[in-house]
């Protein structure tokens, strides 16, 4: 068995003001992400989102289906996106190969039945993100590379949160039934993403934060707007973003992280903006 899984539940803003620093991690941190020769997931009831990884070295991992899903095979209710952030690897869908090299993805519609997942290297391994959400039609399976993503350049040194955001899975580039996942990195010198901070209770978030050195890490601030709580994060470890909650980080230096939506509209832009003057 190559794939193990974790059931997280949904929590009330109102219990969540109680939890010490080892419940608020055991609820919302991730941190078994990108370990090498096993597929490694965690089954949030928010929204039914589940995240993981898939780091295959010497041979090839098989997108085996779970038993919370009670289904022959993951992707028969499910749409699946993909995001390499190790080296060359390939996804093969139902016969067809994907090439992915760095910060290249691939979304895998529902109802393919034989997803596997390759490194080009043992040494220097693909890393798979992965993403998955409910699914009610079947869109096509495409790749998204470097070229196809949609860039913006948000904030500014003057106010420490320059970033570039880069929309890889959202319905403008690639057909989907509710899954939407990109890519942020703060530019050298600033430290605050998503800042102005904003809440969308249409949709949970999930994010992933990569490229942090060893020796540093990210604050990422959760909770509601006036009751806000943190989780000093490391590399390679993702954090779920309740729908009621803030999701914003400061690192000690620069980082990158993908984020991972779903819920009730596919609006990109559909956020009610906190003043930050007003956050407690
Ligand atoms: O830096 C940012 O701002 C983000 O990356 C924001 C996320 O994309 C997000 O929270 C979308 O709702
Ligand atoms: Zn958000």
């Amino acid at each position: 068995m190559k794939t193990n899984y974790s059931t997280r539940y949904a929590a009330s803003p109102q219990d969540v003001k109680s939890y010490d620093t080892a419940r608020i991690r055991e609820e919302f941190l991730i941190d078994n992400l990108m370990e090498k020769n096993v597929i490694n997931f965690t089954y949030s009831h928010y929204d039914r989102f589940i995240t993981g990884s898939a780091v295959p070295t010497n041979s090839s991992l098989k997108l085996e289906t779970i038993d919370a899903l009670k289904a022959e095979n993951f992707l028969d209710r499910r749409e699946l996106g993909i995001i390499n952030v190790g080296q060359a690897g390939k996804v093969t869908v139902d016969g067809t190969e994907y090439a992915l090299e760095h910060k290249e993805a691939l979304y895998v519609g529902q109802g393919n039945k034989n997803v596997k997942f390759s490194s080009e290297s043992a040494e220097n391994p693909a890393m798979f993100y992965l993403n998955s959400t409910p699914a009610h039609k079947a869109f096509p399976t495409k790749k998204i590379g470097r070229n196809d993503v949609e860039t913006v350049e948000l904030g500014s040194p003057e106010t420490a949160n320059a970033r570039t955001l880069r929309k890889y899975i959202v319905n403008s580039v690639v057909d989907v039934c509710q899954l939407q996942m990109g890519m942020t990195t703060i530019k050298p010198g600033s430290s605050w993403n998503t800042m102005p901070a904003h809440v969308h209770d249409r949709r949970m978030e999930i994010y992933f934060y990569f490229e942090v050195a060893e020796d540093q890490a990210v604050c990422h601030f959760m909770g509601e707007p006036t009751e806000t709580r943190h989780i000093w994060m490391g590399n390679n470890q993702a954090v779920i973003s309740p729908p009621w909650s803030i999701h914003s980080g400061s690192g000690t230096s620069s980082y990158s992280f993908i984020w991972g939506m779903a819920g009730e509209n596919l609006d990109y832009g559909d956020m009610d903006h906190c003043k930050i003057n007003e956050l407690r």
